[in-house]
């Protein structure tokens, strides 16, 4: 396989409002497991994977599979296997999971023998309300609907947000085994899933890359996961 980086972020610089919120974000994402984006709160985390998705204007440089992304229209990359999760989840309250499911079919053949595998759940809950589930059981259709399509790389916003522990351990299980499938780029603040998780990390700091390398590295460091992170050591 290819150790060439599924994407390459270069010099990403994001202006809303007035504010340079990204000052010249640079980092790679592997072409294989995860890649963990981290920082304290409004660090920048968010605005980086809605700029990679074309949802923001943008300055710099994307490489998705060597091939300059920016400025592209959003529905274009999901088309070319470029897959979001958001932080919101987005799921359609009001719709059953089926239908959350079948909205988000893109293909003649979507995968629902690898959904029902992962998330045996949602086939037994295939007829409730998107809305009356929990946290947790949203999260797994937030990925779920990833998944019925092919992928390339996925851009997973802060997945176990606000997750009892279980349901975490729970979520981390199926992203792992996601990440044996497809390369995925992971915004996360729980430092026990990125370290179960992440091969590289990347942390913004400010709008700026503050440090990039193993995750191991970093979170074995304690002063810095102090000083980039404002945690004690996990
Ligand atoms: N539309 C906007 N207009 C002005 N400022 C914005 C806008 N969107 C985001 N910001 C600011 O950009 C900064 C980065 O936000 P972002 O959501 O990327 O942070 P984050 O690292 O994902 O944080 P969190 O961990 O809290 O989700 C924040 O200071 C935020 O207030």
């Amino acid at each position: 396989m290819s150790r060439e980086p599924v994407l390459r972020v270069a010099g990403l610089s994001v202006r809303l409002g007035g504010s340079h919120i990204l000052q010249g974000v640079t980092f790679d994402v592997a072409p294989a497991g995860v890649t963990a984006l981290l920082g304290r709160n409004g660090a920048g985390k968010t605005t980086t994977l809605r700029a990679i998705l074309g949802e923001l204007p943008a300055t710099g440089s994307v490489a998705y599979d060597g091939r300059e992304i920016l400025g592209r229209p959003t529905h274009r990359l999901v088309r070319d296997g470029l897959a979001y999760v958001p932080e919101d989840r987005g799921v359609f309250a009001g719709l059953t999971v089926a239908e959350n499911l079948r909205l988000a079919e893109r293909v003649p053949d979507p995968d629902y023998a690898l959904v029902h595998e992962l998330f045996p759940e949602l086939a037994t809950r295939a007829g409730q309300r998107a809305g009356t589930l929990s946290g947790g059981q949203q999260q797994m259709v937030a990925i779920a609907r990833v998944l019925l399509n092919p992928n390339r790389l996925l851009l997973v916003d802060e997945p176990t947000k606000g997750l009892a522990p279980a349901v975490v351990t729970a979520v981390a299980t199926v992203l792992a085994r996601v990440a044996g499938r497809v390369p995925v780029l992971l915004v996360e603040q729980n430092l026990a899933v990125v370290r179960r998780l992440a091969t590289d990390a990347v942390v913004v700091e400010a709008g700026r890359v503050a440090w990039r390398g193993a995750a191991g590295e970093l979170l074995d460091d304690g002063e810095a996961t102090r000083s980039l992170l404002g945690v004690g050591r996990h």
